[in-house]
């Protein structure tokens, strides 16, 4: 299969690496000089240092070149730039199939990604989300992961997961896209509460505590919004969130580890280098889950950390002082 995929961030180059083994593949960065590194070193040394690309991998700076012929898409721009990206693709012609990696909620609209294919490509554009547990140094090492691929319609996610699963990148289908989306999003605010928590030296009690009552959060919230109880159970719900609230590798708990130490948002966001979804993506399922009336204390109080400068030990002070309640409410 001819694939294309969108953006050459952690993610997307990892991704890129991985599926070169099998399809002909090309990588797109917008970046002149990441262009020209992987053209010329073979590496990714902004987004993805030390891991070498393959031969077979074509890079590309332009991005209507990179897309003629393609079959699939695979977007792998942040929330931030995936509308922009969708409507670039749009300027450029009829878009081939095309599925999207990136997690969370758009900001200020609180959009699910599948919501801005819809308005930018059309309600019936053939199309669906690749998520789940899956650290993109260990994806380029070739290290075994497993994600899954929803949409909303199986046959289209039971095809594309049939062409890009291989032995070290298991694909699941799935067509519940909103719970897939959901889990995504909610999980990576979790992850920032999960490094507050360790950076405070709370221990592994209130660890294993916050990733049950987080994926309590997630379930409430995906179920309301259209989601299935089985997802949230599964490789893109507690399976990231699992990953994400324990692996240091997550950028995501990079963030509430430095909130621990007493750095401030705008420092942290600038020494990390990469996007950190959780971070946007808390005030907006802060905002729904108040909309919709639903209790979210844990992305309540990651909220109020992040955007409304309440210390991290007071909102833990605060989430403790709650008052007991039934585990199943
Ligand atoms: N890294 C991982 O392990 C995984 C990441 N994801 C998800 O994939 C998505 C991308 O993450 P990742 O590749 O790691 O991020 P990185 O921070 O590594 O790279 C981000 C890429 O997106 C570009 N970018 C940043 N802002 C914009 C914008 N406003 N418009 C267009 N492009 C932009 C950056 O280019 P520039 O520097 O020029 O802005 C860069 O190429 C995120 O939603 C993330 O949650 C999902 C699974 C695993
Ligand atoms: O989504 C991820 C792994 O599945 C990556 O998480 P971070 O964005 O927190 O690094």
């Amino acid at each position: 299969m001819n694939i294309t995929v969108v953006s050459a961030g952690a993610w997307g180059t990892a991704l890129a690496v991985a599926f070169a083994a099998r399809h002909r593949v090309t990588l797109w960065a917008r970046e002149a000089e990441v262009v020209s590194d992987m053209q010329e070193l073979r590496e990714n040394r902004r987004f993805l240092p030390g891991h070498r690309l393959p031969d077979s991998l074509l890079i590309s700076g332009d991005l209507a070149a990179a897309v003629g012929g393609a079959e699939l898409l695979v977007v792998a721009a942040p929330l931030a730039g995936f509308r922009a990206s969708l409507r670039a693709l749009k300027a450029l012609g009829p878009v081939a199939p095309l599925v999207w990696v990136c997690k969370g909620l758009e900001g200020d609209s609180g959009k699910l990604p599948h919501r801005i294919v819809a308005e930018e490509l059309g309600e019936d554009f053939v199309c669906g989300a690749l998520s789940g547990p899956s650290f993109a140094e260990e994806v380029a090492q070739g290290l075994p992961t497993a994600v899954t691929l929803a949409a909303t319609e199986l046959e289209f996610a039971r095809r594309i997961a049939h062409a890009l699963h291989a032995p070290r990148l298991r694909v699941y289908a799935s067509d519940d896209l909103v719970g897939v989306e959901i889990g995504g999003a909610v999980k990576n605010v979790m992850a920032i509460a999960a490094g507050i928590c360790d950076g405070l030296g709370l221990g592994h009690n209130a660890r294993a505590a916050l990733i049950t009552r987080g994926l309590a959060e997630m379930a409430r919230f995906g179920l309301v919004v259209g989601g299935a109880r089985q997802t949230f159970m599964g490789l893109a719900g507690m399976g990231d969130l699992i990953l994400t609230c324990t692996g240091d590798l997550s950028r995501n708990r990079r963030v509430g580890l430095a909130l621990a130490e007493g750095k401030t948002l705008s420092q942290i966001l600038a020494d990390l280098g990469h996007v950190a979804e959780g971070v946007g993506t808390a005030r907006e399922v802060a905002r729904r889950a108040i909309d919709l009336g639903i209790e979210m204390p844990i992305t309540q109080a990651v909220d109020a950390i992040l955007h409304q400068g309440v210390p991290a030990a007071m909102a833990v002070e605060q989430l403790l002082h709650r008052d007991p309640k039934d585990e199943s409410a």
